[in-house]
């Protein structure tokens, strides 16, 4: 496989150092998110205190907002040569919907663990269609990435073979199934950890490498957290050679 690459060009993760004290707190605060949403759509406690607790969240929520970043802005963790987002909300350790997931290479798929939570619900005691697509949507975005082709969902197609359940381990499985100009193909699978060859549900999505008119108009005005124009300027490849 080739170096993951993106228009912002390619750069070895160790040359990405982010403040170790902002991640540790960013990843401190995401998973007490975490458990705050995950437990606030599974409380049964009484309404009084539920609306105490609201009182206390809007609170909380007033001292964050001090200060904020708007969406032209990179949050100061977030490297995008390598792609390392921490608000994803499918693999990003400062989002509290987030499972999350972290995917890695292994051979020539790409594979990922979660657990989805009640938040995560459509149909009782299951995973809303949505949550699955968007799990699909990262996995086979994140497959084409690390096979370094980087690229947006132009198409996602998915088949619902069997419900998935919450509260219960889960595997994704991503493939590159093929790979021309600045368009590459891959198909996914999620099923259960502990049935792994059981497919719950079946992706294919197809990533294109958006031409640099279209570049432009999506990122052209991003900066860095420190105000900065964002490193290394998106840059399309025209032909995908070195997507
Ligand atoms: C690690 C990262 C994980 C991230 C996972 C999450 C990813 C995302 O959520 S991305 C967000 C959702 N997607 C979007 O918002 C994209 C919206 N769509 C667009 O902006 C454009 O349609 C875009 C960028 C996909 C393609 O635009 P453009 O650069 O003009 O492509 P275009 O020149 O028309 O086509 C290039 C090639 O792709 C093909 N292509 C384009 N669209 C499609 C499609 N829907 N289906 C199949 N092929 C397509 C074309 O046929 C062409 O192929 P060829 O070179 O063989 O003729």
């Amino acid at each position: 496989m080739t170096s993951p690459a993106t228009p912002w060009g390619a750069s070895p993760p160790d040359t990405f150092s982010p403040d170790p004290e902002l991640q540790a707190a960013v990843t401190e605060l995401g998973a007490a998110v975490r458990d705050l949403l995950e437990t606030s759509v599974a409380t049964t406690v009484a309404p009084g205190e539920q609306a105490d607790v609201a009182a206390g969240v809007r609170e909380l929520t007033a001292r964050l907002a001090a200060t904020t970043r708007d969406r032209h802005t990179l949050s100061a963790l977030d490297d995008l040569p390598t792609f390392r987002r921490t608000y994803s909300p499918v693999s990003g350790v400062g989002h509290g919907f987030a499972p999350p997931v972290q995917f890695r290479r292994e051979g020539d798929t790409v594979v990922g663990e979660c657990t989805l939570g009640l938040r995560h619900e459509g149909p009782p005691a299951h995973s809303h269609g949505g949550m699955t697509a968007m799990l699909m949507d990262q996995l086979l975005g994140s497959t084409a990435f690390l096979a370094g082709r980087w690229g947006m969902t132009a198409h996602l197609g998915l088949e619902y073979r069997g419900a998935v359940p919450l509260q219960t381990p889960l595997v994704l499985v991503g493939r590159v199934a093929d790979v021309s100009g600045r368009k590459t193909v891959v198909t996914g699978t999620v099923a259960l950890a502990a049935e792994p060859d059981r497919e719950l549900v079946r992706g294919e999505g197809v990533f294109v490498s958006p031409r640099p008119e279209l570049l432009e108009r999506y990122f052209g005005d991003l900066t860095t957290a420190d105000g900065g124009r964002a490193p290394g300027h998106a840059q399309a490849a025209t032909d995908g050679s070195t997507l």
